[in-house]
């Protein structure tokens, strides 16, 4: 056989077009994984060809997670060279909690505790730290190949694209379309948080119905376009007067808002909410629009829980509920305060 023949069987699994061959001074598989990843026949070279170009990052590991051998995938995945690659302990790139999971799991003693263990930690969706800092969602399936010095091959995909997708469809089926502020489900979703994590640190949280007054006329007189127009700039309006990212502003439903307040006892979500309804009193009269020209504004409920002595949650938008209907019963444009049933 010619040598260059004899050279090209010797390939490793993750073997290069020859121009991007590592250098003889490269660190090198281990020896027990070069002997049984050595290619020759069609087939091999076939399965080696289909490594080098899955668009997965496949890696082979050692019984203690050292990296043994990579495809071109995985390089670009990692955001590092195979050579700097080879030998390094996989957990190593991973982002705690998982590095310390997975330190621990290759540190079992034997091969069998191993095989036994490997179960309990893949497939799972961890974070991979890329050699630039980059922090990556990756879901990773690890299995292994049985032997006296067993090896694990570990495949991992990149959830990027899934991610970034997933959470725009959340934050759509979150958002309210027409004023862009939190539908009715971000709302509930919120509130239930914010009231279990009240109940525990004690702290009052506080919630506001807004109701805008006499809008039908506004409807009726220049249109559900410009009633939409309406919406929106009151929603913006709310929002923007909200001092902490904490606070939520939602859409309630037709031409009601509601707010979140953690942190915030009667007194200072009632200021705050005094401060909404004279900006929303603003919007309106100094425009050269005919809707801006109309006399624009909200009535607001407030209710408070500390220490939650309510039942659950919907009974304090219950009582924001009740103090509103007192602010519209008592003339429109104004705030009121429920203290309880
Ligand atoms: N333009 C527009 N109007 C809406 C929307 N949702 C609800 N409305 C209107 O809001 C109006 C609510 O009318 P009412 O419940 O009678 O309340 P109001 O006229 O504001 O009277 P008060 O609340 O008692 O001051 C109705 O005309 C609905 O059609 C919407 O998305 N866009």
């Amino acid at each position: 056989m010619e040598m260059s023949a004899l050279r090209q069987r010797c390939q490793p699994v993750s073997a290069y077009p020859s121009s991007s061959e590592p250098s003889s001074s490269a660190r090198q598989p281990d020896p027990l994984v070069r002997q049984h990843w050595m290619f020759g026949t069609a087939q091999e070279e076939s399965l080696r060809v289909v490594l080098n170009h899955v668009s997965e990052a496949i890696l082979l590991l050692d019984q203690h997670g050292r990296i043994q051998l990579v495809n071109p995938f995985g390089e670009q995945l990692f955001g590092e060279n195979r050579d700097a690659m080879l030998g390094k302990s996989w957990a190593d790139y991973l982002e705690p909690p998982f590095s310390f999971e997975y330190s621990e799991l290759f540190a079992q003693s034997s091969a069998k505790d191993l095989a036994e263990r490997i179960h309990e930690h893949s497939p799972k969706e961890i974070m991979l730290r890329r050699q630039d800092g980059l922090m990556v969602d990756v879901d990773i399936s690890l299995s292994i190949i049985p032997a006296e010095r067993p090896l694990l091959v570990c495949i991992m995909r990149d959830l990027s694209a899934y991610k970034k997708e997933h959470d725009e469809l959340r934050q759509l089926a979150r958002t309210d379309y027409l004023t862009q502020v939190a539908n009715r489900r971000a709302f509930d979703e919120v509130l239930f948080r914010q009231w279990q994590e009240c109940s525990k640190t004690h702290v009052p949280l506080s919630v506001l119905l807004i109701d805008i007054d006499h809008f039908k006329q506004l409807n009726d007189q220049f249109g559900h376009l410009h009633g939409d127009q309406c919406l929106r700039r009151i929603a913006s309006a709310i929002k923007s007067e909200l001092p902490s990212p904490r606070m939520l502003a939602a859409r309630y439903g037709g031409e009601e808002f509601a707010v979140i307040l953690p942190g915030c006892n009667e007194t200072q979500a009632t200021a705050l909410a005094e401060t909404i309804r004279r900006k929303v009193a603003a919007l309106s009269g100094g425009d050269q629009d005919v809707v801006n020209s109309h006399p624009l504004s909200i009535s607001i409920g407030v209710a408070c829980t500390v220490a939650q002595h309510l039942r659950d949650y919907s009974a304090l938008v219950n009582m924001a509920d009740v103090a509103l209907y007192r602010a519209k019963i008592s003339g429109r444009n104004r705030v009121e305060y429920c203290a309880g049933f």
